[in-house]
């Protein structure tokens, strides 16, 4: 299974996270409200690390979303927020970075809106929805995506702690199309600081469980 963590942006919390856990993604949050936003002054210190670079914006214009693309070398565009259709076909036109459309859980999934973004996107996210877009450290109620009939793949977000592990493997088992798992606030010592030891012994327990 794929592992992004999300809402990184020391340099030498990076440094340990790529020798001690080597994720396949390290999320940077590029949304001004969020704790952990990472301003442009930080591309420079990012260069050297030899990892995917995923940007996550919120209702964001597309000039800027390609900006930030070409600033950070960024492999894909996490969309967290209200984007319509029009806004990822464009996108599609005019970057070969990967799009990632984020899906907000509250109580309900109207499928046939979601559908409408298949022919644009790389792969779902979805995560707890909250009027803050993202970060709240909540699940939300994972029997919804037994529902989910689409082939693309997915990443699980929302509140995923050491604890998830069991309950990820089973959904593994009866959902195919989860690639993969995002952490976050809960392995963090403070916003945009995380704890190394905590992400490691989450990976561990998912490799063995797997
Ligand atoms: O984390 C944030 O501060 C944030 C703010 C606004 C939009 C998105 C944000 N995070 C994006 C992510 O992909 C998080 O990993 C996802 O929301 C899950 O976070 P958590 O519930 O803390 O595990």
């Amino acid at each position: 299974m794929e592992i992004k963590v999300c809402g990184m942006r020391e340099p030498e919390n990076i440094r340990s996270l790529i020798s001690d856990v080597n994720p396949d993604w390290m999320g940077l949050i590029f949304y001004p409200k969020s704790p952990r936003y990472v301003s442009d002054e930080y591309s420079e210190r990012f260069e050297e690390f030899p990892v995917k670079k995923v940007g996550v914006f919120v209702n964001e214009s597309v000039d800027e979303i390609l900006r930030k693309v070409k600033l950070f070398d960024l492999s894909a565009i996490q969309l967290h927020g209200n984007e319509p259709v029009e806004i990822l076909a464009e996108l599609k036109r005019k970057t070969a970075a990967e799009l990632w459309k984020v899906i907000s859980v509250a109580n309900e999934i109207n499928w046939e809106n979601i559908a409408a973004y298949l022919p644009y996107v790389n792969k779902f996210l979805f995560d707890t929805a909250s009027p803050n877009h993202g970060g709240t450290g909540r699940k939300f109620d994972w029997e919804i995506l037994k529902t989910y009939t689409f082939e693309k793949g997915f990443l699980l977000s929302g509140g995923l702690d050491a604890e998830s592990v069991t309950e990820i493997k089973t959904l593994k088992t009866e959902i195919d199309q989860l690639e993969g798992v995002d952490l976050n606030s809960k392995f963090e010592d403070a916003p945009g600081l995380k704890n190394i030891e905590r992400i490691v012994r989450f990976k561990e327990k998912l490799d063995h469980s797997l």
